[in-house]
């Protein structure tokens, strides 16, 4: 794979990416929302709304026009927000090249259908589902843009094509491992997101680091139990795409997720926590998708009970944390 490749989103984990990319040895159009953050990243080399501090290497150039920068491109990268994907997609599926690999960096369920990314994308795009690729770790896009040296995942069910995502994102600062679970590392991206939720919201209480550690432990046995429901290989929860992942967002105050849950355990309402984080926090709307999926299976995931209760019920989160204090006592 030499190609031209494009990413669709200019977050900050889009735009990170495709430093990455270029880093690696592609040439690389970003595709924009707004004309304005196209016109900054053409004219200034950075995307300064996103990650102002980076300068995007010369291979990186960006575009309104996502049919243009899609139509040749053999890897195309799918950076929207989850709840996004489907519409935006299905207004780019049929310039996507047929031999082209799409590459999802998302980390949420879809409302209503409980799907996961690259099952939306296989629907949508109707593809098969050995053309789509998972790029899921602990990689907090601002790190990584700092050439912080990280880990990640590629996840595909077609391995060879794994391998050949695994060369195009290979950089000294970044280093990608395959995988074939897709399912176990889409549902540890998309889990670890409400359980820093939780995490965020004992963290604005004063809660220490039982709780927290607690949190991060039970939290993970709850995402491998949904996924082994769904099929995927429990050791993928012990490795980047999920205990690594839900360690960096638990810790880091640079997730939005975290920071979001800091917001409503200071008692503030979803509206005002929504008010004061502009960018998205993928875990508050896929808890509800999640927790669906958990009924769905007959799988016990208490914490993400409690995370939508507070998010979407107005539930206080110190009797939502007293509540998974006293569960029924069970063995480990
Ligand atoms: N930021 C990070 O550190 C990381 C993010 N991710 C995941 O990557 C995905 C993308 O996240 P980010 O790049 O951080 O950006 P984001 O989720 O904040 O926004 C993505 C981009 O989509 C655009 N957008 C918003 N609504 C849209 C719509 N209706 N149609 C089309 N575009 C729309 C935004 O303007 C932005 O440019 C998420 O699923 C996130 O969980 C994964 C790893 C790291
Ligand atoms: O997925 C991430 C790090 O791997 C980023 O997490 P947030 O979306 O919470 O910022």
């Amino acid at each position: 794979m030499s190609g031209h490749a494009v990413v669709l989103g200019a977050g900050s984990w889009g735009t990170a990416f495709a430093k990455v990319l270029a880093d690696a040895g592609r040439d690389v159009t970003i595709w924009a929302r707004r004309e304005s953050v196209v016109n900054t990243i053409r004219e200034t080399g950075r995307n300064s709304e996103y990650l102002p501090e980076l300068r995007l290497p010369h291979r990186v150039t960006a575009t309104g026009d996502a049919s243009a920068a899609i139509a040749g491109a053999d890897l195309v990268v799918l950076a929207v927000p989850s709840q996004t994907l489907r519409g935006n997609l299905a207004d780019w599926a049929a310039f996507i090249d047929r031999d082209a690999t799409l590459v999802s960096l998302m980390k949420g369920i879809e409302l209503g259908t409980t799907k996961r990314m690259s099952q939306v994308i296989v629907e949508t795009a109707g593809v098969a589902e050995d053309r789509v690729a998972v790029v899921s770790g602990p990689n907090l896009a601002a790190e990584i843009a700092a050439e912080q040296p990280a880990a990640t995942v590629v996840a595909c069910t077609d391995m060879d094509r794994a391998t050949l995502v695994q060369a195009s994102v290979s950089t000294p600062y970044f280093r990608p491992y395959t995988n074939d679970d897709v399912i176990g590392c889409e549902l540890g991206g998309a889990v670890k997101n409400v359980i820093a939720l939780a995490y965020g919201m004992a963290t604005a209480m004063g809660l220490g680091d039982n709780t927290k550690a607690t949190l991060i432990t039970r939290g993970l046995a709850e995402t491998a139990r949904l996924g082994v429901a769904l099929g995927a290989d429990p050791l993928t929860f012990a490795g980047l795409a999920g205990m690594g992942d839900l360690v960096a967002t638990c810790s880091s105050p640079l997730s939005r997720n975290r920071t979001f849950g800091e917001h409503l355990g200071r008692g503030e309402t979803l509206e005002q926590a929504q008010t004061a984080t502009r960018q998205t926090a993928e875990g508050v709307k896929s808890c509800l998708a999640i927790r669906d999926l958990s009924r769905m299976h007959g799988v016990e995931m208490p914490i993400t009970e409690q995370v939508e209760l507070v998010c979407h019920e107005g539930a206080n989160p110190r009797l939502a944390m007293a509540a998974l204090m006293s569960r029924k006592p069970r063995p480990e």
